[in-house]
């Protein structure tokens, strides 16, 4: 046993095992005594134990290595590759666990456009933690899975376990009933009534909260703006007052980690700082009755948002990484995701509070919050007794406040923090995201000047001068399609994956398992030429306005099926409400407008240092081709 196993035969302690035994056979014709035989006994005994054991255990754990490795030589420990699809070759153990971790980050979706390049439509590949991942492209595959056969399609556990720091148990990780009431409940506010009155209310009157702070960058008085702006007589007007600075605001102290005033000589900004403010303050006031007033000073700091975008940033990469436990730990991140976790918990919890705090002095569920949803209402909130029929005053935390679950329990101040925060992300990240990378594409270099001509265009002649509404929304035909476009091209939610149900056969017969997970990139769906033709790579929004029609199945921005987006209608009403408001008072230079802006590491898509612009007061008269 020992020479078969032993890696050095030839050591001290092999000889004098040898010898123990040796000695014991030549001296048995001696008659031992006793004691003699028990003590060689106890000798061999501390031998065996101290050396050959551990000898023999570790030769057994090497070649059950060496098992290991060969059987594992490709693919990780916790899944096989598929033998009837193509994929990456992986590492021993691992599989592609480190080509689907590497950096940059933010990127997970460029690679996977590598991959199918060299593997074609549909490949696999494994990884620690995530087991085998079958990626999709065609846009039937995505929409059976989404659609068609939504029912064998799960996010599962993997992927609320992952992001429960920020999503818990809310909308965007619950999987059945619980999915389903919360889909039910959020559905209701989500109607024409609510778009037309309140929240373009809202739209408008937060979008003059960004014109006023680039009047004063510009150095352009607010009164002769004013006087210059047709677009701004309303906000003299009674109908539509401008936001009541005294709601209760959330406080906002200390300093900005990432300034919305980048150079103040030459009047730089970061835009995509300023689409962040807009769209958290926007939907803090539709969404729960807060005013944040973070427009109000755009230079303070919002602790709440630089916590959020962090605890982004670290859980997508938890996605890709399964030794994240460990190189939290071992790099102290774990200490910065549980600070942030409390810096965005603490926010919910504020707010949820004070609505608490309402219900108590109402008497009234929810605290009875309605919004004047009357024609130009001010759409501030108060405590006001229900003289509402239905549903189209309530703000999004009075109907979870007022609901039941699908226990028919009411919800603790934990579930309405994971409503706040899922919507939270919804109503802030991805239209704010939207917008900027639609104002990189209108103003960068390798796009034709006439889109920008066309678009003010569009804007100058449907508004005439005056605020965009519901109705001219729908007239802005160009506005929408460039909105598409760009949400074709940089979608904010890049990538998307769902665990298998149950066996499953997908349009051109591909099979996938209970267990699997399936994975689509909608970044690279947008460019794909077999998808959108040759002409994919180009920001064209005339095709939105030609062959291409919205809703369609080859374009998954928005999602499809039972789970598509609640608030796609909401995003774009505000995204145009904002950009016609902006492009009909200023000009925007782009800092660079020939290179394309890194991504940053997010479970969406924002650029990583912002988009910073120079902004000049927009000539009075209509935008001509001549300027
Ligand atoms: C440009 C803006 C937006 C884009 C591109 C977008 C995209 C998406 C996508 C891709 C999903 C599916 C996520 C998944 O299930 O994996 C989704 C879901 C959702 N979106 Fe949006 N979204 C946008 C804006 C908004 C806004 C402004 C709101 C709310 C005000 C919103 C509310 C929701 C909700 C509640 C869901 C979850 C639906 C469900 O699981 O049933 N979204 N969105």
């Amino acid at each position: 046993m020992v020479s078969h196993f032993s890696p050095d035969l030839y050591s001290e302690e092999a000889i004098v095992a040898t010898s123990v035994l040796s000695s014991s056979s030549s001296t048995a014709a001696m008659a031992p005594t006793a004691d003699d035989l028990l003590s060689q006994v106890g000798h061999f005994l501390i031998l065996l134990h101290g050396h050959i054991l551990p000898r023999i255990l570790l030769a057994y754990m090497l070649i059950y290595s060496v098992f290991i490795l060969i059987k594992y030589r490709h693919t990780s420990i916790s899944a096989t590759p598929r033998s009837d699809l193509p994929g990456p070759k992986g590492h021993p153990l691992i599989g592609n666990t480190i080509e689907m971790a590497q950096r940059p980050p933010g990127s997970t979706h460029q690679r996977q456009m590598v991959f199918h390049k060299q593997y074609g439509k549909v490949f696999s590949l494994t990884v620690l933690g995530l087991g085998r991942v079958i990626h999709v492209r065609e846009p039937q595959v995505v929409d059976h899975i989404l659609r068609v056969n939504f029912w064998a399609y799960e996010k599962g556990g993997f992927f609320r376990e992952t992001l429960r720091p920020i999503f818990g148990d809310g909308i965007f990780s619950a999987d059945g009933q619980h999915w389903r009431w919360q889909r039910k409940a959020a559905s209701k506010i989500f109607n024409v009534n609510w778009y037309r009155t309140y929240t373009s209310t809202v739209f408008r009157q937060e979008s003059q909260l960004v014109i006023n702070y680039f009047n004063k960058i510009t150095d352009t008085s607010l009164t002769s703006m004013a006087k210059s702006s047709s677009a701004a007589h309303e906000l003299s007007t009674p109908t539509s007052p401008l936001v009541d600075i005294s709601v209760p605001i959330s406080p906002v102290t200390s300093l900005r980690e990432d300034r919305t005033l980048l150079d103040p000589a030459s009047k730089v900004i970061d835009l995509q700082s300023i689409f962040y403010l807009f769209t958290l303050d926007s939907f803090g006031r539709i969404g729960f009755g807060e005013s944040f007033g973070c427009l109000i000073d755009p230079e303070k700091e919002v602790p709440f948002a630089g916590a959020f975008d962090r605890l982004t940033a670290n859980l997508s990469l938890r996605f890709n990484w399964p030794f994240w436990r460990l190189t939290d730990w071992w790099t102290g991140n774990d200490k910065k995701v549980a600070a942030d976790t409390k810096t965005v918990y603490d926010f919910a919890y504020n707010i949820i509070h004070r609505r608490r705090a309402l219900e108590e002095k109402t008497g009234v569920e929810g605290g009875g919050v309605m919004h004047d949803m009357s024609e130009g209402g001010d759409g501030e909130t108060g405590a006001k007794r229900s003289g509402f029929l239905n549903n189209s005053g309530k703000d999004l935390m009075q109907l979870f406040m007022e609901a039941t679950d699908e226990k028919g329990e009411r919800l603790t101040d934990e579930s309405l923090k994971d409503t706040l925060v899922n919507f939270l992300l919804a109503g802030r990240d991805t239209t704010a995201q939207a917008l900027s990378w639609m104002f990189y594409l209108i103003h960068r270099s390798q796009t034709s000047k006439e889109v920008l001509i066309k678009l003010r265009e569009e804007i100058d002649s449907v508004l005439q001068g005056g605020f965009p509404t519901y109705e001219t929304i729908q007239a802005q035909k160009y506005t929408k399609a460039c909105f598409f476009e760009t949400l074709r091209l940089y979608p904010s939610v890049p990538q998307n994956i769902r665990c298998v149900l149950e066996d499953d056969i997908l349009p051109g017969g591909i099979k996938v398992y209970k267990g699997e997970k399936v994975t689509w990139g909608i970044w690279g769906m947008g460019r794909d030429t077999d998808i959108w033709g040759p002409d994919a790579e180009e920001f064209r929004p005339e095709r939105w306005l030609q062959g291409d029609k919205f809703p369609s199945t080859k374009f998954v921005s928005f999602h499809l099926g039972p789970r598509t987006c609640l608030g796609q209608q909401f995003a774009y009403i505000q995204a145009i409400t904002v950009t016609s408001m902006l492009l009909q008072n200023f000009e925007f230079e782009l800092v660079d407008p020939h290179n394309e802006p890194v991504y940053g590491t997010s479970l969406t898509l924002p650029m990583a240092d912002g988009l910073p612009v120079r902004i000049t007061r927009r000539r009075d008269g209509p935008f001509s081709r001549e300027e």
